[in-house]
């Protein structure tokens, strides 16, 4: 049901492969579906929905459904452009799943990060022309997701009593964003503006984000996803090798540079989270998280 409200004219198994397109598993997703993919028949446009209630917490399993439903999305060589969204009224992507960094078995932290920094591979460095549609919060890794994509559009904090907000606020939890992380936020907002949110944890309201560079577009809530589509046909229709190309002049060094490092990334990562002192701020994030709620 979902699925068929994401697009007017959405493809089944059989139809798609009639017209060229084989993706496997969209619209034939459960609800129980972490990610669900769909591919608009009229323009081409594929949407991968991320659909994991509460909050599309980055979990290993999150992880690695994302970075599989990029890649069948990219074995398609007629689809040239990406729209990464929500199922869920209110929240992008909260980020990564703490209960992952909580007490954990060192070889499913090992993967967990290892399939963290691989979206990083497949979604910053992806072929397609990739658009982030915002219709809510998205803190930490998930404002790690927008950024990953080409364009990003939010939802208006106008007239809204509880604005959704972005950023990367790992400092006021005191952890502390990976570097490349870090790098992805001074390439799309600068240096200074980077800094400053780096530093102090900053999690923008739309306005603030769109003001700092940190999105492109802000639309009403209704016309997240519609927009999204419609600015995914405009990337699709640039000659693919050329848009690659100039995407890569701004990323691949960074990609490189991940490539190279990431298993001292990933042990760093590992004993910085098994550390004494971050099982302290982790668990009492975890406990401020749930009071919250009660
Ligand atoms: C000193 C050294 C330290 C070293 C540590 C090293 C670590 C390095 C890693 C660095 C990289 C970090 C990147 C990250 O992504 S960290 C995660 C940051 N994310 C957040 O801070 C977001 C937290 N969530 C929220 O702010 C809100 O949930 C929300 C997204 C604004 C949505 O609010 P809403 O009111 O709709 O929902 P609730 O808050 O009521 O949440 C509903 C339930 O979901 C649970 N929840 C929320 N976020 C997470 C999460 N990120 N992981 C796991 N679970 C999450 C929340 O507890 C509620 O659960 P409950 O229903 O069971 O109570």
């Amino acid at each position: 049901m979902l699925v068929a409200t994401l697009s007017k004219r959405l493809l089944r198994v059989g139809q798609a492969k009639r017209c060229g397109l084989s993706l496997r598993s969209f619209s034939d997703a459960k609800d129980k579906d972490l990610v669900l993919t769909s591919i608009d028949g009229d323009t081409g446009v594929a949407t991968i929905t991320m659909n994991q209630a509460p909050v599309n917490s980055l979990s290993l399993e999150m992880c690695q459904a994302i970075t599989t439903a990029i890649k069948e999305v990219e074995s398609q060589p007629e689809i040239q452009s990406l729209v990464l969204a929500s199922s869920l009224p209110g929240v992008f992507c909260a980020g990564l799943d703490i209960t992952e960094l909580h007490k954990p078995d060192e070889k499913r932290l090992t993967d967990f990060w290892h399939s963290f920094q691989q979206i990083y591979f497949d979604l910053y460095g992806s072929r397609l022309a990739t658009i982030a549609a915002i219709a809510g919060h998205a803190p930490a890794a998930g404002c790690m997701l927008a950024l990953s994509c080409d364009y990003r559009i939010m939802v208006s904090g106008a007239g809204s009593k509880k604005p959704s907000t972005i950023g990367l606020n790992e400092t006021k939890l005191g952890i502390v964003a990976p570097s490349w992380l870090g790098y992805q936020y001074i390439d799309t907002i600068g240096q200074r503006q980077a800094e400053l949110g780096l530093s102090l944890g900053l999690l923008h309201q739309p306005e603030q984000a769109l003001a700092i560079g940190l999105v492109d577009e802000l639309v009403p809530r209704e016309e997240v996803l519609s927009r999204a589509q419609a600015e995914a046909v405009k990337w699709g229709k640039i000659p693919a090798k050329a848009r690659l190309a100039s995407k890569m002049l701004a990323r691949k060094a960074r990609l490189d540079h991940l490539a190279a490092t990431r298993k001292e990334d990933n042990d760093f990562f590992r004993s910085f989270v098994t550390n004494e002192t971050a099982q302290k701020i982790i668990d009492g994030y975890l406990q401020s998280l749930s009071k919250k709620k009660s």
